[in-house]
C-alpha cells in the first residue's frame, strides 16, 4: 500500500467498488472500463483513479481494469481477503434476520456467536447457531477468535452490549440500534440505520417536487 492515511470516505467507496466488481465477475466480465465502473458506482472516473492510487498502479490505458486483479488488490490491501469472526448481541427480530442471512459468511464475515440475555431465547437455534447467555461472551470471544460485534439490542441496552463486547476484547462494532455509543479511541464503531436511506429518498423526491412547482410558477408568471 502506498499510503497509510486513507480517508474514511475512500474506504466506503472501495467497499462499493468491490461489491460492483464481484457482481461483474459473477456475470463473467474479465475487464471493466473506468467509465463503466464509475457509472455503476455513481462516481466520476477521476475519483476512482484517485481512490485506487492509494494502492498502486491499476488499469491498462484503453483497456480498463482487470476485474479479478482489482478485487484481489483492494481486498488484500484492506484486510478483507480473509475470514473475520463476528458475534451478534440481541437475538430479536433484526438479530434473527441477520443470523439467517447467508451473505455475511459468503463475504468473509462469519457470525460464529449469538448472544442474548433473555432466558427464553438462550438455547434456541437460529441457522444452526445456538443462542448463548451474554455472560459467556468474554470466554466465547477468546475461544472463537471473535473480532467484530454486531449490536441488535433495544436502544437502551446498546451501551451495555457494547461494554460487554469491548471488555471481551472486540475491536470493531456495527451498531444497528439508534443509540450513540461511548467507546475508547481504539474501538471502531459503524452505525447502520436503514431510515437514513428512507429520509434521503423522501428528501430527494420532495426537493424535485419543490423544483417542479417553482418551475411551473415561473412559467405561469411568464404567461401573465
Ligand atoms: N438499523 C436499522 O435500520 C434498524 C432497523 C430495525 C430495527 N433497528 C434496531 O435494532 C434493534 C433491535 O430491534 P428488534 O426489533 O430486533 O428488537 P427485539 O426486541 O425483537 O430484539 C432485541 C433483543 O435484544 C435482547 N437484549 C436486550 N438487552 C440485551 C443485552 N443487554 N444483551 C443481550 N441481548 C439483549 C432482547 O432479549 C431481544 O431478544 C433496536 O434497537 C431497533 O431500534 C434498527
Amino acid at each position: 500500500m502506498k499510503s497509510e492515511h486513507i480517508p474514511k470516505a475512500t474506504i466506503k467507496r472501495l467497499a462499493m467498488y468491490v461489491q460492483v466488481l464481484e457482481t461483474l465477475k459473477r456475470e463473467g466480465s474479465q475487464v471493466v472500463s473506468s467509465e463503466l465502473l464509475a457509472r455503476t458506482c455513481s462516481v466520476n472516473p477521476s475519483q476512482i483513479r484517485k481512490d485506487l492510487a492509494y494502492f498502486g498502479e491499476f488499469g491498462v490505458r484503453g483497456v480498463g481494469y482487470h476485474v479479478q486483479d482489482l478485487i484481489y488488490s483492494i481486498k488484500h490491501s484492506l484486510g478483507v481477503d480473509r475470514v473475520w469472526k463476528c458475534a451478534l448481541v440481541g437475538v430479536g427480530n433484526l438479530g434473527k434476520a441477520l443470523l439467517r442471512h447467508q451473505d455475511f459468511k459468503f463475504r468473509g464475515f462469519d457470525i460464529v456467536g449469538a448472544f442474548d440475555c433473555d432466558p427464553f431465547k438462550i438455547g434456541e437455534e437460529i441457522s444452526g447457531l445456538e443462542v448463548v447467555c451474554t455472560r459467556r461472551l468474554k470466554d466465547a470471544v477468546k475461544e472463537l477468535g471473535i473480532e467484530i460485534g454486531l449490536i441488535t439490542t433495544p436502544v437502551n441496552r446498546a451501551q451495555r452490549a457494547a461494554n460487554f463486547l469491548i471488555e471481551a476484547g472486540v475491536k470493531g462494532i456495527i451498531n444497528y440500534s439508534p443509540a450513540m455509543l461511548t467507546v475508547p479511541a481504539d474501538i471502531y464503531v459503524e452505525y447502520v440505520d436503514f431510515f437514513h436511506h428512507f429520509y434521503s429518498v423522501a428528501f430527494s423526491i420532495t426537493l424535485d417536487r419543490h423544483q417542479e412547482r417553482l418551475g411551473s410558477n415561473d412559467e405561469a408568471d411568464e404567461d401573465d
